[in-house]
């Protein structure tokens, strides 16, 4: 790979930068450009009723500003404004703004297209870079600002004759980030000079990163020189229009936005030229992961995908920043560990402020399921796993329980090298714990409280059982005493030879599994034998007591089947 053929980008000189020390306490105003830039960029651009869809998906995300497209460019863009305009498609509060290069005969078609429309925001360009100057346009600096100056005049001596529209006007230096800043100024305040906007009528300078060439700490410094040495900034709106070529969109946008910027154009999901435009979806929502109003509005991302995806023929990939399939997901042990944790102390807590290892905003404020936070794959921990049987069944394993259990998913998942899904794992638990086939069966049983003052008895505060079991398809009858059922059941065991000396019971747990009239109880049991080995049963049961003998069934058989 021959890197010797590129050049470093030349930093700024300004050595008194200031954007460092600035936070972002607002958000900024924000212009969707995904009908113009990101579907230029499109291989199979939308047409017509798709890019109606996406500007009422635009509307109702709350964008004040959209770039509806290039309407001299094709009669589909065209159409597509006219439509908008003659069906009343544009909310009062909405201003639809259309770009034109700063050339006279696109300048008029574009005048055509807005006609009748409330609002509008012309957005003329010329390209001003180095390499565009030379490359392009073979044209002087001097050639390059009449581009500008003469579209600026055009545009002004066309909208006076259109007083129906209140007209605003935004103005980029296109391909900003690779021209020289003293002549970045030089054209920008030849253009407002003509526009000569004021405090009630600001004129847009939207300063692109055309092409992201350097650093984002670079961008910010050339907007920052931009805001401090251009004329009237007063009288302007400076905006950011950043593209993704380095990976850093989103980053040089906020390093933008510190330096001075008020403004912001993107897309969704970043759609736009080559890497794309810098993802708004992704700017708003670090504000509000920031706990600053974003003013749009994403909490039905899945809907928003659908009708994006549909419409754009693109696809949100799953890691993409906030939306993608697999952003709440952990399948590694210790992230699920300590979401988990995080997780149970939220709930139970009274501060509604989120502050979750791994889960920087709450996936359900975006309508994302806690089912999809944690998957369970080889790599996954046996928090995890307790984690899924407690939230899609109401499972409660016991701490204690938790490496038992989960070594025996483990297992599964290295085996089968794949994730196992939340019912694989109930159905293992099902099979491991839950079902039928023991060596020792319960048919019924019955419970005698002994009263303190019996003196028949030598058992005081104590309960008798008398239960019918069957062995080998054959049924007898066995009765102990203890101090609870529980107890009195383990006794009866011993006394009849079907417990092994040494064995104790280590842990006891029950809880409710559902609620109302028909309730069931589970209880878990864990046996120990004279080694310290242990093993886990859980029993299912209308009644506690009836829960706790299965589980101890259950927690016996597997003690005989434990290598
Ligand atoms: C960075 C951006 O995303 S900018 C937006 C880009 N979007 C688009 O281009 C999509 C829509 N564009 C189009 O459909 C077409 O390019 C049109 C209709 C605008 C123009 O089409 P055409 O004039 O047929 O062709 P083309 O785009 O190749 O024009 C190139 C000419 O425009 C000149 N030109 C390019 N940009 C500008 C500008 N902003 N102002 C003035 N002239 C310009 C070029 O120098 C070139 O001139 P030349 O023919 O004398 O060499
Ligand atoms: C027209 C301009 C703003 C543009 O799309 C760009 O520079 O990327």
């Amino acid at each position: 790979m021959n890197y010797r053929k590129y050049r470093a980008f030349k930093p700024v000189d300004l050595p008194d930068r200031q954007w460092p020390d600035k936070s972002i306490t607002k958000a900024p105003g924000w212009c969707s450009v995904d009908l113009r830039d990101g579907n230029q960029a499109l291989p199979v651009p939308m047409s017509v009723e798709e890019k109606i869809e996406m500007f009422e998906l635009l509307l109702s995300l709350g964008f004040k500003e959209i770039e509806v497209g290039f309407p001299s460019a094709s009669e589909t863009e065209f159409e597509f404004l006219r439509r908008l305009i003659d069906e009343n498609r544009i909310p009062e509060d909405v201003t639809v703004q259309i770009l034109t290069q700063a050339r006279a005969h696109l300048i008029e078609r574009s005048f055509e297209a807005i006609k009748g429309a409330k609002k509008a925001i012309i957005h003329f360009y010329n390209s001003t870079s180095t390499v565009q100057r030379d490359v392009v346009f073979n044209k002087s600096r001097e050639e390059i600002i009449e581009i500008a100056v003469e579209g600026a005049r055009l545009i002004k001596e066309i909208a006076a004759k259109h007083s129906d529209t209140e007209i605003r006007y935004e103005y980029s230096p296109e391909s900003f980030t690779g021209t020289e800043l003293d002549f970045a100024k030089e054209i920008c305040d030849a253009v407002i000079e003509i526009i000569d906007p004021d405090e009630e009528n600001k004129l847009i300078i939207n300063l692109p990163a055309t092409v992201e060439m350097s650093l984002p700490n670079i961008y910010a410094d050339q907007i920052e020189w931009m805001c401090r040495n251009i004329n009237r900034r007063e009288h302007l709106i400076i905006s950011l229009h950043t593209h993704n070529d380095r990976g850093t969109g989103a980053a040089a946008s906020e390093l933008g936005l510190l330096a001075g910027a008020d403004r912001v154009e993107g897309t969704l999901f970043g759609n736009g030229e080559r890497t794309g435009n810098v993802d708004i979806i992704t700017l708003a929502m670090n504000l509000y992961s920031q706990g600053i109003d974003p003013e749009l509005d994403f909490s039905d991302i899945n809907r928003l995908i659908e009708v994006y995806e549909r419409c754009t023929k693109m696809t949100v990939p799953p890691r993409h920043p906030y939306a993608g399939e697999l952003v709440y997901t952990a399948f590694s042990g210790s992230h699920q560990d300590a979401i988990r944790k995080g997780l149970e102390k939220y709930r139970k807590s009274d501060s509604r402020i989120w502050d979750l290892p791994y889960l920087p905003i709450e996936p359900a404020d975006l309508q994302r399921e806690y089912e999809a936070i944690i998957r369970i794959n080889s790599q996954s921990g046996k928090g995890g796993v307790a984690f899924v049987l407690e939230d899609q069944y109401g499972l409660k394993l016991p701490k204690a329980m938790h490496p038992e259990f989960s070594a025996i998913i483990q297992r599964i998942t290295d085996e089968r090298g794949d994730e196992l899904k939340g019912d694989e794992i109930y159905d293992v638990f099902n099979k491991e714990y839950l079902t039928d086939g023991r060596r020792l069966k319960l048919h019924k049983y019955k419970i005698n409280a002994i009263l303190d003052d019996d003196e028949a008895t030598d058992v005081h505060n104590a309960v008798e059982i008398i239960a019918t079991m069957e062995e080998k398809g054959e049924r007898f009858e066995m009765t102990g005493h203890g101090n609870g059922p529980i107890d009195a059941f383990f006794h009866a065991l011993i006394e009849s030879g079907h417990l092994e000396e040494g064995v104790r019971l280590s842990s006891y747990s029950e809880h409710a599994l559902t609620e109302g009239a028909d309730s069931q109880a589970v209880a878990y049991i864990q046996m120990v034998n004279k080694n310290g080995q242990g093993r886990f049963g859980v029993g299912v049961d209308p009644s506690i007591n009836g829960a706790s003998l299965k589980a101890l069934l259950c927690a016996l058989d597997r003690m005989d089947k434990m290598d």
